[in-house]
């Protein structure tokens, strides 16, 4: 299904653990990675842009797409739907890059079972339940109930972190920084071997 040349890395972890903290971090230290943008039904929050964040679209556009097969995985999160569209993610593999997606236990259970050969998962939480509220209050992009929901949905997901490669609890945001960085980077040396180019270059060289 797909050229074989990059690779995929996938972060999850409860809401208000870090992820897109840790990811700003990561960027400014790999190059030629494609962050895979995704599609969701939920409300943008304050600051999010629609093509950068999140493709921001109605239920209705969601479940044409569903129906059109246009996703790679799907799942409904804190009661929206959130996916990944599969077209940009086979272009962005093709192209030999680092592909990195942030979703949720559902939708990494799905792209293991599909693409199982290029994926590398890690598991981010913090230290307990206390600092992922903390966390989430702190933030102040939610509201009580939102918040609430996703202090529930969290103890459910926790109990998935042994099907992933890597744990990383986000505690010291350096040290957790540093840990993703080296994750992100021996992704990428082990996807030298999805390549057969390598070989064929060699060859003939
Ligand atoms: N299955 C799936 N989950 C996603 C996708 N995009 C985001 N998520 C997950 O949806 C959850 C909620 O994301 P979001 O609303 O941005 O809240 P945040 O985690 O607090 O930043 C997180 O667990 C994400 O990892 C996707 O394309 N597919
Ligand atoms: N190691 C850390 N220590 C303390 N606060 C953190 C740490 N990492 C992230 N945060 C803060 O926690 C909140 C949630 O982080 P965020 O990156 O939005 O989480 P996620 O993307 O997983 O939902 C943000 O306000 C962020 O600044």
């Amino acid at each position: 299904m797909m050229g074989k040349k990059g690779a995929i890395l996938i972060l999850s972890g409860p809401s208000g653990c870090g992820k897109s903290t840790l990811l700003k971090k990561v960027y400014e230290e790999i190059e030629d990675y494609s962050f895979s943008i995704s599609s969701t039904t939920r409300e943008p929050r304050v600051g999010e842009k629609d093509g950068v964040d999140y493709y921001f679209i109605t239920k209705e556009e969601f479940e044409e797409g569903i129906k059109k097969g246009e996703f790679l995985e799907w799942a409904n999160v804190h009661g929206n739907y959130y996916g990944t569209s599969l077209k940009p993610i086979r272009a962005a593999v093709d192209e030999g890059k680092l592909v990195i997606f942030d979703i949720d236990v559902q939708g990494h259970n799905i792209v293991r079972k599909k693409l199982d050969d290029i994926v590398t998962s890690v598991f981010i939480t913090t230290p307990s339940l206390k600092e992922l509220e903390n966390r989430l209050n702190s933030r102040n992009t939610d509201s009580k109930e939102v918040i609430e929901r996703r202090i529930e949905n969290a103890k459910t997901e926790i109990k998935s972190f042994k099907k992933y490669d890597y744990l990383i609890i986000n505690d010291d945001l350096e040290k957790a920084s540093k840990e993703l960085i080296a994750i992100a980077n021996i992704t990428r040396i082990k996807s030298r071997l999805f390549s057969d180019e390598i070989v064929n270059n060699w060859l003939i060289n």
